[in-house]
């Protein structure tokens, strides 16, 4: 049985006693919100990023849903990526057909992996345009607020250090206001090279889910989610903490592990 508080900015939080049925719930949150945007826009656009989230979305491949979604009009992307060949098991790309894309009936044509035969600084660049085209025809939605791509979902892991996608701690890249899609040569996680979304594109979703387990990220998911320091200066905060959609709607999943530095009710999220 879940867990689940409601709080102002910081979003939902979503803590479940296993990964099974963590995964139970991503696997029907992710189903709804592809019915609803083939409902209303006639397409479902889903950015996923790499790590523990995948094994996470097995639930899907499953019934009821690999026969009730309408995998045809999912158009699927990357959050982040890592700069190694596509067969390479550090990529996200690997990692994402093997557990999920292989097991569902997405159309290949609507697979938008980044480029792995070029430079990291091409396949961003290549990988932006990709978008802004999709963006122009409006597959992609746009926001308002920004004019940055509307993804209708972006799902994230996030790291024991605080990164989300590529986005790492303290670095440059966080701070980026115009692109949409950057890249990253000193990553301190290997592989060192990667490409990755910025937090404008990231915070113009209209949902994004913090998809986190286990006890090492525990101090992390405390800090990024605690509402008493959103006032500290932003190039301090967590990459993690910088994840507040604009318009959209923000959901942590976290298993008890992950949730076992939450304090009940001083972090703002009073347990329900
Ligand atoms: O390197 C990466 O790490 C994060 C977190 O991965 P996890 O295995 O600790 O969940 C992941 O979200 C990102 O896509 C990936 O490139």
């Amino acid at each position: 049985m879940a867990t689940s508080c409601e709080a102002k900015k910081k979003g939902e939080l979503r803590i479940f006693e296993s990964s099974v049925e963590l995964a139970t719930d991503l696997a029907e949150y992710v189903a709804q919100l592809s019915e609803i945007s083939v409902k209303e826009r006639g397409c479902f656009t889903i950015a996923l990023s790499g790590g523990s989230l995948i094994n996470l979305l097995g639930k899907l491949c499953e019934a009821p849903y690999n026969k009730t979604l309408d995998w045809t009009k999912w158009y699927v992307f990357w959050a982040d990526e890592r700069a190694v060949a596509k067969n390479h098991a550090e990529s996200n790309y690997k990692q994402t057909k093997e557990g999920f894309l292989s097991k569902v009936s997405i159309l290949n044509s609507h697979v938008y992996s980044i480029n792995d035969n070029v430079t990291v600084e091409e396949a961003a660049s290549e990988y932006e345009f990709t978008i802004r085209q999709l963006v122009k025809v409006r597959t992609i939605a746009v926001s308002e607020a920004n004019d940055c791509p509307k993804f209708d979902l972006i799902l994230l892991g996030m790291g024991p250090d605080g990164h989300v996608a590529s986005l790492f701690p303290n670095h440059l890249t966080l701070e980026l206001k115009e692109e949409w899609v950057t890249y990253i040569t000193d990553s301190p996680k290997p592989p060192p090279e990667r490409i990755t979304f910025t937090l404008p594109v990231i915070n113009s979703a209209s949902n994004v889910a913090l998809v986190v387990t286990g006890e090492e990220k525990a101090a992390a998911v405390r800090i990024a989610t605690n509402n008493s320091i959103e006032e500290l200066d932003s190039s301090l905060m967590l990459p993690a903490q910088r994840v507040q959609p604009i318009e959209g709607k923000l959901v942590w999943f976290l298993d008890k592990g992950a949730a076992s530095a939450l304090e009940a009710s001083t972090d703002g999220f009073g347990h329900t």
